[in-house]
């Protein structure tokens, strides 16, 4: 007899840590770790996760008192080291075993089960995900010497269609109506074989002329030096990391092709991680013209079926290269030898939902526990990997920097610009361009050229600012931004939580508390807005592509808005956030960003450093070829380090001066910052819950030295869909285990009466 631990599902509870079963004999070549199935728990029928087997029953319990499995509902999605990892991340980010291991199962698998009738074996309610089988159609030999009867012309049709190779029986009844019956005859006279094939669903195509990854000549010294760093950490296997830190355009995908082509002639696999946003056909169409159908893709914008079929790639061992957003990182891949996360600065790495990880962090928890290499890639990266690199190791691995200081083939970083508004306003500029901008349009114009626009939407309209002067109110007592709420008419401090009346331009009332002006304006113009006054600038015949949230919601039309921009012959690409980075058009001569400056005021630690990612980034997106590029950069903060360091393609402005500040504040990367949020209907409960749970936290903290624990407070979104929003932040060692800390101060809690906990370890978000 075996006997399995099995995390048990149940989601109207939570039970920490696995039960004990035994293995029915019947069961045993099933019942393996990772297979889900089905148990008897408290005298009813439950859905749990085998995380581990056994020949010898739990110390302590008799082997007759150990009920059985009694049904296996889906073969294993994960193995060993991947039910460890679950297990390190419920403990990391404070969150339950199955909301862990739940991103480990195939795509498309439900907790629900349901049978058809009193005695029938219980089925997992999926959703229609599973394997589709396709019927195809190719000539056999005898095909050579058969003549049709004169009167059959589809059996006729079908035969020629064949002779171009096999094809679906489905494709071929779309074209010759009466197909299918014409293949049974012909199936029958040994003409033709019939065979099923597994369908492939999420393989996408594109015409995109830069998707293809020709090799290039020579690799860059850079380039070389990277390779040899990230091949050397795949060597040691032990989860060392290397950071990729190459400005833009330096070529860092082919840094990344070369050290997968390293991997696999090793005969280990690699996933390679990409935002959500730049899994375009342009990013994915390079991997694949290198390894072909080696590569799984996995993306939210696939549907289940076909994030099933790409996931199955893996498992069934026929993709060994699997590039996705952050959850390929729990791809069933069991020989890992290379861990990519390119843009690795991107705050989408990490998820704002249970379970709350970092893939960066998860990312080098599983090269540890496979003995892979981690290789980080950015123009600029997370001031956390900085700092891990000036310090050498972090959590027992290696970090190194390398350098590509340089764009291959002579292309040279662009020009940059940046325009005071404010200044542009005093002398009377009052439309969306500036007169440089308008001018370098113009220019980019007459030679035939292409722009890319960015538009920052981020931090829209949360505040007022004086368009005379560029200020915007801030908190007397807090220095913090005060926030505009449109509604109220007024400005709040989400830190002391003051709030001031107050009344936007237009209102007459309207007064800078600087200078005066009564240009005190809520903050921001739109996408559309911006097309609009293009189109006049502009004469008809450039093509103006607009990219944002509206103009890409169906599925594919991110892809076709892109090769739009490829095909035109001069053309302006307007975008938000997510034409910012990845784009790889060598045409593109111009960047131009409208309004540099909306997120710096965000009460976000982070605001600058975002703000310098960004601005660096799509600056990125000029000069890529041959022909130099331009950039200019439109603030109201001209002053600002991140301004003066995207300016002078010096990072060293911004990061001295942000570090500085951020230890001095004990903010990440010299700690790690939790943020509690808790939420619902009753305000009083929901106070009754934050303050329990900041007095356990502060009770369990004490005097440690480099903890601190701040509120709680009313979160910046205090009320969300009539739900009060309390929150409690707390600064920690960056060695701290504050996921175990905190997790513990929620179990312990005595009630949490109708109120939503979560906990979210090394927040990004914090609304
Ligand atoms: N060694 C090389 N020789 C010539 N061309 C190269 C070389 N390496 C890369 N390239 C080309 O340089 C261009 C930029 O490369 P790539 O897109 O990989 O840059 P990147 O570093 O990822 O940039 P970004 O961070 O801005 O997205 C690509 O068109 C690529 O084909
Ligand atoms: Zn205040």
């Amino acid at each position: 007899m075996r006997y399995a631990s099995v995390v048990l599902d149940i989601p109207t509870r939570s039970l920490d840590g696995a039960f004990e079963y035994a293995i029915p004999p019947e069961l045993e070549h099933e019942v393996k770790t990772g297979a889900t199935v089905l148990v008897s728990f408290s005298h009813r029928v439950a859905v749990g996760y085998v995380v581990a087997t056994s020949p010898v029953p739990p110390a302590g319990l008799k082997s007759e008192k150990i009920n059985p499995i009694e049904q296996v509902l889906a073969p294993p999605a994960f193995d060993e080291t991947a039910a460890a990892l679950a297990a390190w991340i419920a403990r990391e980010y404070a969150c339950t075993l199955p909301d862990a291991i739940r991103p480990f199962l195939a795509p498309g698998q439900k907790v629900k089960v349901t049978r058809s009738a009193p005695d029938a074996p219980w089925e997992l309610q999926n959703e229609r995900a599973g394997a589709v089988d396709a019927r195809w159609a190719a000539l056999a030999l005898a095909a050579n010497d058969y003549e049709p009867a004169r009167s059959a012309s589809r059996q006729r049709a079908v035969i020629e269609a064949l002779r171009e190779g096999p094809q679906r029986v489905s494709e071929l009844s779309a074209t010759i109506p009466g197909a299918a019956s014409a293949v049974s005859a012909l199936e029958k006279r040994g003409v033709v074989v019939v065979e099923t094939r597994r369908q492939i669903r999420g393989g996408d195509q594109t015409t995109l002329s830069s998707a293809a990854a020709p090799r290039p000549e020579h690799l860059t010294a850079g380039q070389r030096a990277a390779l040899a760093a990230i091949d050397a950490a795949r060597t040691a296997a032990r989860g060392d990391v290397v950071l990729v830190d190459g400005v833009t355009g330096s070529g860092k995908t082919e840094v990344y092709l070369a050290a997968i082509e390293h991997a696999l002639a090793q005969g280990t696999g690699a996933l390679v991680l990409v935002p959500e946003i730049s899994l375009t056909a342009q990013t994915v169409g390079r991997f694949r013209s290198r390894f072909g159908d080696n590569v799984a893709v996995l993306h939210s914008r696939l549907s289940t079926g076909e994030r099933y079929d790409q996931w199955d790639l893996v498992r069934s061992g026929r993709a060994h290269v699997v590039v996705g957003a952050r959850s390929a990182l729990f791809a069933p891949l069991a020989n890992v030898g290379l861990i990519i996360i390119d843009e690795e600065h991107e705050g989408s790495y990490k998820q704002d939902k249970s379970p709350r990880y970092h893939a960066r962090e998860v990312a080098a928890e599983l090269a540890r526990a496979r003995g892979a290499a981690l290789a980080l890639g950015s123009a600029t990266p997370s001031l956390e990997s900085l700092q891990r690199c000036r310090a050498g190791s972090f959590r027992g691995a290696t970090w190194t920097r390398v350098e590509m200081p340089e764009r291959p083939g002579g292309s040279v970083l662009p020009r940059v610009t940046v325009v005071d508004m404010a200044e542009q306003f005093r002398g009377g500029g009052r439309g969306v361009f500036s007169g440089p901008l308008v001018q370098a349009l113009r220019a980019m114009v007459e030679r035939r050229e292409k722009a890319v626009l960015l538009l920052n939407r981020r931090g829209f309209a949360n505040f007022l600012m004086c368009r005379e002067c560029g200020c915007v109110p801030e908190c007397p007592h807090c220095s913090t931004a005060l926030t505009y709420h449109e509604r109220g008419h007024m400005l709040a401090c989400h830190s002391c939580g003051r709030s001031w009346p107050v009344r936007a331009y237009p209102d007459p009332s309207t007064s800078c508390p600087n200078c005066g002006s009564r240009y005190l304006a809520a903050f921001g113009v739109g996408t559309q807005r911006v097309e609009d006054e293009l189109s006049m600038l502009l004469p008809p015949d450039v093509e103006v592509i607009r990219m944002d949230a509206d103009t890409t919601r169906a599925k594919g039309a991110h892809q076709r808005l892109l090769e739009r921009f490829d095909a035109a012959e001069c053309a302006v690409l307007v975008g938000t956030q997510m034409i910012a980075k990845g784009l790889d058009f060598p045409e593109v001569t111009l960047v131009g960003v409208i309004n540099a400056d909306t997120m710096l005021k965000l009460p976000d630690f982070r605001a600058a450093e975002r703000t310098y990612d960004l601005l660096e980034q799509v600056a990125g997106r000029a000069g890529r070829g041959e022909r130099p590029g331009e950039v200019i950069v439109q603030t109201y903060w001209a002053t600002h380090p991140a301004m003066r360091a995207v300016a002078s393609h010096d990072r060293s402005v911004f990061l001295d001066a942000e570090l500085a500040e951020r230890a001095e504040s004990g903010y990440p990367p010299f700690s790690r910052l939790a943020n509690v949020i808790v939420w619902g209907r009753s305000e009083r409960d929901v106070r009754a819950v934050t303050d329990e749970l900041a007095a356990a936290v502060r009770a369990r903290v004490g005097r440690t030295p480099g903890w601190e624990v701040l509120g709680p407070a009313d979160c910046v979104k205090a009320r969300v869909k009539d739900q009060t929003r309390r929150h409690l932040m707390v600064k920690a060692p960056v060695d701290a285990d504050v996921g175990a800390l905190l997790g513990a101060c929620v179990a312990g809690l005595s009630r949490r009466a109708g109120s939503n906990i979560a906990v979210d370890i090394d927040a990004y978000d914090m609304m």
